[in-house]
């Protein structure tokens, strides 16, 4: 008891008290070592007097000699720079426990000094031996060599650090750096493959660029890619490329214009856009300008996603489509299939991951007919042009030029998985100038048969028979598996990140886990994965077979404590992650979640968020995630109050003070106000019935999914008389106009494909209090007349968002289509049709523009239908935009019942609490 209160004192800072209790402690247990030693650490570490704590850690090894006593003897003479001492200290150390790392890294260090880089690399290579999958050792080498002096080995160290263990941003950038430091080891040599691939564990020559190393631009993009946060120095950074220009207002009309059929699958890629058509059985065809070269832009690393069952056809007729070294350029997912025709890929990277020109997941498919993969590159990844992974690669009349992955496969990578067989079919194929830095140069295959001739390659085949043995010691790792691994880690890492892809991660993390059981990062990516996806009986089984192989590994005791719910941070981490499912559910695609529809999801998300909470209860960041995650849902009553009791608990929160303010601003109708429903009849509107199929189908998230809440066949309503006054409409375009002049211009602050002109109605303080007024005197309650089965009571309808709209004919004459985020939008116009020409409020479906008769008429619709702001071609056209919520619950359960849920699960963990104490 006296040393556990003396370690706590020391914890905080109080090394007297915990001095002193020590001291009592070695009078009650005079032949104890323990205490000797603790007092050594406090003087070491608390108190920085390395004699004093040498003294004290002597006292207690001539008590009793302890691995402890031995290590921090060590320690504290490399404080002193007593490096003979301090290696004698360690050695002793690591005979009584030879199975420790840290004692022999420490050796490391001190006999840098001692004898010099060669003796401190040998050590290493020692340590590395006991455990391979340790990162320590190779941490240890790489600031052992940069402590040496830098130079190639430090280059070689590090780039050995990442090439191993590719997951932290922060060897990344220190590779970067180095590299910056050190332009010449950036430089490729003249004839790739001149180098052979480094000896494994640990590559002893000095560093010289190889095929596939990864340059300083590359590192910084890793770095990047791992943790968008890393900061790096100003000459790093310089390297990273400037992002794409934005696409031609043509070309991203062009994709704006593909929301539905095969197309669809280009609707974020404008520089394909321009030249996709659908052709017969559903295809997505895209005929490049022939001869020319095309510039691929992808917003994503990954490329363009070939998503589930759809194909993709690109056709060259020698057309060149260059990714320019930013991006892959597809990804193809399960059941889809990519053909490409008479075309050159180029400059196509992937960045942590595999195919650096194409990345076939399970179950795909690539047909390549006369096609050059040329200069292609898998950075930290396998296939510098194609991987496949459980894929087929049929390819006639190809060339593989010059194309380089980081690990093997320059050219082609391609394995099987034991669910998905990989097959590769080649007629006519060559390949030159290819090469990857772990082997293979050419092509890679594990436990896949070629069919066919490929000309001069040099192919690696492996697998079969490869796996860790079952028993034995960790040092049964084949180079193979180690390889097979790590590719799966990081292609599951950034398949995690897609929409759509979370199977296809979900299968490449399993494959890593399964293939070497040991492996801390394999674990690591795929128990979180599943923990965040709610897979929870697969987590219990992964977490207890880790633990059965690697019972002293930190991580396995971390992960029970993530399993039980025990941490604030990965709970929020579920919640958004399932939150995101929920969204894939709404959309229709496939979801990775053991939840079968999209209310179990929510709740399993719901749940998720207030654990959290539970946990740290003033964190406005969760609150205000769990408000959205709510509103999507079409819970408005419940974000309502969710957001409310989190500005409570989080009063500094800014986006929950914007939800404050927003209600604030636009208060809910009095109760009376429903009165006013009665005098708004049928016959005081024009209905517009709008066909079936209105409702958005690129719904980008769904406030109240259209069919659901309207039924199939929904109805627009243009106001009869006005419902705002002459004066009133003069009175806020004047207000708008003010406003602008004071800014110096209109904002363009909404965002769909192109800008908006408008000003929000929050910033219109003069128009505010009246137009509240008109909201409850007519706008809301002609809304509840009309649409009396989603918005019965005045009193519930909410402002979404409200702003005032100028289509100009010489600026800003339109606005494309799109789905509003809202349950009910309003369009009122503020001037006469007269002052324009064309312009009204287009119904996709309709094919139609729908428009007032007059100022101050209004046009009422269910947010979720296709719509848009049609051309005007000449004047001015000012609308107010309005768009509408009901604070009520889709789903019909009784308001408030989130509030209770945390209250019951704050209830469970005060009862758990009090058990634990009884
Ligand atoms: O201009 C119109 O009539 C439609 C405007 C619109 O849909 C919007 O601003 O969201
Ligand atoms: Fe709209």
């Amino acid at each position: 008891a006296l040393i556990a209160r003396a370690r706590a004192l020391a914890r905080e800072g109080d090394a007297d008290a915990a001095d002193e209790l020590l001291r009592a402690a070695s009078t009650l247990l005079p032949l104890s070592p323990q205490p000797l030693l603790l007092r050594g650490n406090l003087e070491a570490f608390a108190r920085r007097r390395p004699e004093a704590a040498l003294r004290l850690y002597a006292a207690s090894l001539a008590l009793h000699p302890t691995y402890e006593a031995h290590y921090f003897s060590g320690a504290a003479h490399a404080a002193r720079g007593a490096w003979d001492a301090a290696l004698a200290a360690y050695d002793a150390a690591a005979a009584l426990e030879p199975s420790r790392l840290a004692p022999r890294l420490a050796a490391a260090e001190a006999l840098l000094r001692v004898e010099g880089i060669d003796a401190a690399r040998e050590a290493l290579q020692r340590a590395a031996e006991i455990d391979p999958r340790a990162a320590a050792p190779l941490v240890a080498r790489a600031r052992v060599e940069a402590t040496a002096g830098g130079g190639g080995g430090a280059v070689a160290a590090y780039r050995e650090l990442t090439e191993r263990l590719p997951y932290e941003a922060k060897h990344m950038a220190e590779l970067a750096a180095l590299l910056v430091a050190q332009p010449e080891e950036a430089r490729r040599p003249a004839t790739p493959n001149a180098t052979p691939t480094p000896p494994c564990p640990l590559p002893l020559p000095e560093a010289a660029a190889y095929p596939g190393a990864p340059t300083a631009a590359d590192a910084a993009a890793a770095a990047l890619a791992l943790d968008p946060t890393t900061s790096l120095p100003p000459a790093v950074r310089a390297l990273l490329p400037s992002p794409p220009p934005p696409p031609t207002p043509s070309a991203s009309a062009a994709a704006a214009s593909l929301p539905r059929g095969p197309c669809a699958l280009l609707r974020h890629h404008p520089s394909l856009a321009p030249f996709a058509r659908e052709a017969e059985g559903g295809v997505c065809e895209v005929s490049l300008p022939a001869g020319e070269t095309t510039r691929l832009h992808s917003r994503q690393p990954r490329g363009v996603l070939v998503p589930p069952g759809a194909t993709l056809r690109l056709v060259g007729r020698g057309a060149t489509l260059d990714a320019g070294g930013a991006s892959r350029h597809f990804v193809v997912a399960e059941g889809g299939v990519l053909q490409l025709r008479g075309v050159t890929l180029t400059g196509g990277r992937a960045m942590l991951s595999s195919g650096g020109a194409v990345f076939l997941l399970p179950g795909a498919t690539l047909e390549a007919t006369d096609v050059t993969f040329s200069r292609n590159r898998a950075v930290f990844g396998s296939g510098g042009a194609v991987a496949s992974r459980g894929a087929a690669v049929l390819a006639e009349r190809c060339a593989f030029l010059d194309n380089e992955a980081t690990f093997r496969g320059g050219a082609l990578s391609a394995t099987s998985l034991p669910s998905a067989a990989a097959t590769l079919r080649l007629r006519g194929v060559s390949f030159d100038g290819n090469g990857a830095a772990r082997g293979a140069a050419d092509v890679q295959l594990r436990s896949v048969a070629v069919e066919g001739e490929a000309e001069g390659a040099e192919v690696a085949a492996e697998g079969e028979g490869e796996g860790v043995e079952e028993e034995g010691a960790a040092e049964a790792l084949p180079e193979g598996v180690r390889q097979l691994c790590v590719e799966c880690v990081v292609e599951g890492l950034e398949l995690q990140e897609g929409p759509q892809l979370g199977g296809a991660a979900l299968r490449l993390l399993r494959e890593a886990a399964r293939a070497d059981v040991r492996c801390p990062a394999a674990f690591s990516a795929l128990s979180t994965f599943l923990y965040t996806h709610a897979f929870d009986e697969e987590a219990a089984a992964a977490a207890a077979a880790f633990a059965a192989v690697r019972p002293d590994e930190p991580l396995a005791a971390q992960f029970e404590a993530t399993r039980s719910h025990a941490s604030a941070r990965a709970l929020h981490l579920r919640a958004q992650t399932l939150n995101k499912e929920v969204a894939a559910l709404r959309k229709g695609n496939p979801s990775t979640t053991p939840f079968s529809n999209k209310t179990a999801a929510q709740d399993a998300a719901t749940t998720a968020f207030l654990l959290s909470l539970r946990l740290s209860p003033s964190d406005g960041d969760v609150w205000h995630d769990l408000g959205t995650s709510l509103f999507f849902a079409g819970e408005k009553a419940e974000a309502d109050r969710v957001y409310a009791a989190g500005l409570a608990a989080a009063p500094q929160h800014a986006a929950l003070r914007r939800e404050a303010r927003l209600a604030a601003l636009f208060p809910a109708a009095p109760d009376e106000a429903q009165s006013a429903v009665a005098a708004f009849p049928a016959a005081a509107f024009r209905r517009v019935q709008l066909p079936e199929g209105s409702f958005s189908a690129a719904a980008e998230a769904d406030v109240a999914a259209g069919e659901e809440a309207f039924g199939g066949a929904p109805a627009a309503f243009v106001s009869a008389a006005p419902l705002l006054s002459r004066e009133e409409c003069a009175d806020a375009i004047a207000a708008a106009e003010r406003w602008a002049e004071r800014r110096g211009g209109w904002t363009t602050s909404r965002h769909y494909s192109v800008p908006t002109t408008d000003v929000p109605l929050s910033e219109l303080d003069s128009v505010l209090p009246w137009f509240n007024a008109a909201l409850h005197r007519t706008l809301l309650p002609a809304l509840a007349s009309r649409y009396p089965h989603v918005a019965p009571l005045v009193a519930k309808l909410c402002v979404l968002d409200c702003f005032l709209v100028k289509y100009s004919a010489a600026a800003q004459n339109q606005l494309p289509t799109h789905a509003d985020q809202s349950l009910l939008s309003f369009t009122i116009s503020l001037n006469d049709p007269s002052e324009y020409e064309g312009g009204g409020t287009w119904f996709s479906a309709l094919g139609a523009a729908v428009d007032a008769p007059a100022a101050g008429h209004v046009i009422m619709f269910p947010g979720r239908v296709e719509h848009g702001g049609h051309p005007i071609t000449a004047g001015t056209r000012y609308v107010i935009v309005l768009f509408m919520g009901y604070s009520a619950n889709r789903s019909g359960r009784p308001e408030g019942y989130v509030l209770e849920q945390l209250e019951q699960l704050r209830a469970e963990a005060r009862g758990g609490e009090a058990k634990d104490e009884l």
